[in-house]
């Protein structure tokens, strides 16, 4: 089986020019096929409110009314990813730059509205991997934006570390996928504010007490949910790690890496 590796990025280091180039340079270095997912919440959020658009998130979602959906589109679908696609190329590395609309590869429902109308925002239905694998055998590197489709043929809305752990799921099919979360800290930590305090190894019964214990809260509870899913679920291996760190983490290991 061919070795996949899908790696998702994180808004902060998007939002970081020097952070994002020093990631990109580190990728690039990662041998065998690849697939790269980003976010983009935080310049999202800038260019709204240069719009005069206001963002409201609730349980790390964005309320995506279609003022924010044209946004979003515009901003995950074009500026960020095409300027990830342009970089990636300059390093060598014939990037394709794709919505989950493209190819027919993630189709989404849009969240039922229950206490909370969450608007355009996309819940995962199904993943066709057909054209990735395509673009793979030609090798190229994929490179997802957060947006998704629906049967209605509406854009979505959809977190990135859900599409990362969907995506990666998906692949294991046909590929041995490694799947890893990449962000401004250097991994899972026992106290956020000490990059030096990293979980090596995360289980899940060690993931339960740290959540009640409110060591890990905020964005890494959804994270660590959707990355325990992709474990469960046929991924080789899944790794939390810093975005500087991702050449190293895949061939020798950095960061935290989950356990079943
Ligand atoms: N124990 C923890 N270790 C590391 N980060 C944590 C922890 N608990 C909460 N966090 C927060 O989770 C955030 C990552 O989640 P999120 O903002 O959704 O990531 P991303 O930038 O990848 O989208 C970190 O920036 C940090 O503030
Ligand atoms: C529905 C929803 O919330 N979508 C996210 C998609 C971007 C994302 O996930 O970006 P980060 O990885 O930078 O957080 C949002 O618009 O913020």
């Amino acid at each position: 089986m061919q070795t996949l590796t899908v790696i998702k990025i994180g808004g902060n280091v998007i939002d970081d020019p020097a952070a994002l180039k020093r990631f990109l340079t580190a990728f690039s270095t990662i041998s065998g096929a690849k697939i790269l997912i980003h976010g983009g919440g935080k310049v999202a959020t800038q260019v709204a409110a240069k719009l005069g658009i206001e963002t409201t998130m609730v349980d790390g979602r964005r309320i995506t009314d279609q003022p924010m959906l044209d946004v979003v589109t515009m901003v995950y679908g074009g500026l960020v990813n095409k300027q990830i696609v342009a970089k990636l190329q300059a390093l060598d590395v014939d990037a394709i730059g794709l919505t989950g609309a493209d190819g027919g590869t993630v189709l989404a429902r849009k969240r039922p509205v229950k206490d909370i109308d969450y608007g355009m925002v996309g819940d995962i239905e199904e993943v066709d991997s057909g054209q990735i694998q395509f673009f793979l055998r030609q090798d190229l590197t994929p490179v997802f934006a957060p947006i998704t489709y629906s049967k209605e043929g509406d854009l979505l809305n959809t977190n990135a570390d859900t599409m990362a752990s969907a995506i990666a799921v998906d692949l294991v099919r046909h590929n041995d996928v490694t799947l890893v979360y990449c962000f401004e800290k250097k991994g899972v930590l026992k106290d956020p504010n000490d990059d030096t305090s990293v979980i090596n190894e995360l289980t899940p019964a060690l993931y339960a007490d740290y959540k009640m214990a409110g060591t890990i809260n905020k964005g890494m509870i959804p994270k660590l949910d959707n990355a325990f899913k992709a474990l469960e679920s046929g991924v080789s291996k899944v790794i939390i790690c810093h975005a500087d760190e991702v050449g190293t983490a895949v061939s020798q290991g950095a960061g935290t890496t989950l356990r079943k």
